[in-house]
């Protein structure tokens, strides 16, 4: 295992290998991968998923690439083209789009495909779009045959400093979010941050909010810089944009490799998921994008940790101004039953014997998992977010 390393040591981990190039390293043993960050990879996953995960040997090797129309329509064809080149079978599956077909139909559809085509343990799947598709994607390649090698192509912000790092896959189920999945790493995260260029500003800004996540969580300096640069970053001009992503990975991956099975320390990076979670699920995954509902449980989770006298009020207030700086909308609507939010929240997976757990702030950079929250202090944090 990697030494452990405070804070400001951590930047030193991510290797900048030419301008605006970064790969950062997860190492769990003989789990470990590489997470490459670096503008116009897209055109070279042939190569590098042939060097990296083929053994340098695609011959007679099946890459089935997942993706959505839309992703498929902007950036499939590269893709595509680039694991031909490198000698691989390519299979293409164009799913449909969004959260609402994070489901167990989706899977099924999948392994029918895997086994009309007849896969064998040498295929390599390939998640080619946002959190959807890597969550789904995963799930069915750590089931098929009791596991196929994967690979993420994140094409969304979100997914390239979140879902596609650590090896949570999985689905929604009935009202519960990421009810049924598995932990299943991939072998390579590939990621292109030119990919964004065609990603509407709504998800742009749903990913900055994991962005923040990290910020809050693990690194006050991270933070402040991103106080000053959500504007650019939204807009994509930002000379910190793949620093910021890597940053993001690098956090993930140092969380990640201390807790991969989400025993202890991992519970930091659900930082705002209990009620975020929550919102998705009594919304029936409609009305939030990931981040703007996280962003608005960050903002619950901050005023919580307030009324417990755990974090202070100009933490609080920090927050909410960036998320609001961000265009974020972190009130909680009134439409909102927040009696309804608090039954949901018993379905956390941090839940024990049914009550919920919460990640709460002891000042901004620093978190703790673990707290339990009398039902009074949440909703009194929760109708104080109703009136922000
Ligand atoms: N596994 C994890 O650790 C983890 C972490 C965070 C979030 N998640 C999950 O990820 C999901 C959210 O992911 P998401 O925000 O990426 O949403 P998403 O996968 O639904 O993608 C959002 C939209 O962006 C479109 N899109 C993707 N890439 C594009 C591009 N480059 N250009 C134009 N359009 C593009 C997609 O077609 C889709 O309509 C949620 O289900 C969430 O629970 C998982
Ligand atoms: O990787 C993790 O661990 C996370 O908690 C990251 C979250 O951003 C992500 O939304 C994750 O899917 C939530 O996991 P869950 O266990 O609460 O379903
Ligand atoms: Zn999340």
């Amino acid at each position: 295992m990697r030494k452990k390393k405070n804070q400001l040591d951590v930047n030193a981990d991510i290797k900048a290998t030419a301008l605006h190039s970064y790969d950062v390293h997860l190492d769990l043993g003989s789990r470990a991968y590489d997470i490459l960050v670096e503008r116009g990879l897209l055109a070279r996953v042939g190569e590098e998923v042939s060097k990296r995960v083929a053994g340098g040997d695609p011959a007679g090797r099946v890459a089935v690439v997942i993706t959505n129309p839309k992703v498929e329509l902007y950036h499939g064809r590269v893709v595509m083209d680039s694991l031909t080149a490198a000698g691989f079978r390519v299979v293409p599956v164009v799913l449909a789009a969004g959260e609402t077909y994070k489901t167990l139909q989706t899977v099924r559809r999948l392994y029918k495909i895997f086994h009309a085509e007849q896969l064998d343990r040498r295929a390599i799947v390939v998640a080619l779009g946002g959190g959807v598709i890597g969550d789904v994607a995963g799930f069915a390649a750590a089931s098929y045959n009791r596991g196929l090698d994967f690979v993420q192509v994140p094409t969304t912000l979100l997914a390239q400093v979140d879902s596609s790092v650590g090896g949570k896959t999985g689905v929604n189920f009935d009202n519960a979010k990421n009810l049924i999945g598995a932990f299943y790493q991939p072998k390579l995260v590939i990621i292109d941050p030119d990919t964004l260029r065609s990603l509407p500003i709504r998800e742009r800004r749903s990913g900055l909010a994991e962005i923040i996540k990290y910020g809050i969580i693990y690194d006050k300096p991270f933070f402040d810089l991103l106080e000053r640069e959500v504007g650019s970053l939204l807009r994509l001009s930002s000379a910190q944009l793949e620093y910021a992503i890597s940053r993001s990975c690098e956090i993930k991956a140092r969380v990640v490799e201390q807790d991969e099975r989400d025993e202890g320390v991992r519970a930091i990076l659900n930082y705002g998921h209990t009620v975020g979670h929550a919102l998705e699920s009594i919304t029936h995954y409609r009305v939030y994008r990931h981040g703007e509902a996280i962003a608005i449980g960050m903002v619950s989770a901050a005023l919580i940790g307030e009324e417990l006298g755990l974090s202070s009020p100009e933490d609080t207030d920090a927050i909410i101004r960036i998320f609001t700086s961000a265009g974020f909308h972190v009130h909680l609507g009134e439409e909102i039953a927040v009696g309804g939010v608090m039954r949901l929240l018993s379905w956390d997976k941090k839940a024990v014997d049914g009550t919920a757990r919460f990640v709460l702030m002891e000042k901004l950079g620093k978190v703790t998992p673990g707290h339990n929250v009398p039902p009074d202090v949440i909703r009194r944090a929760l109708e104080r977010q109703q009136a922000l």
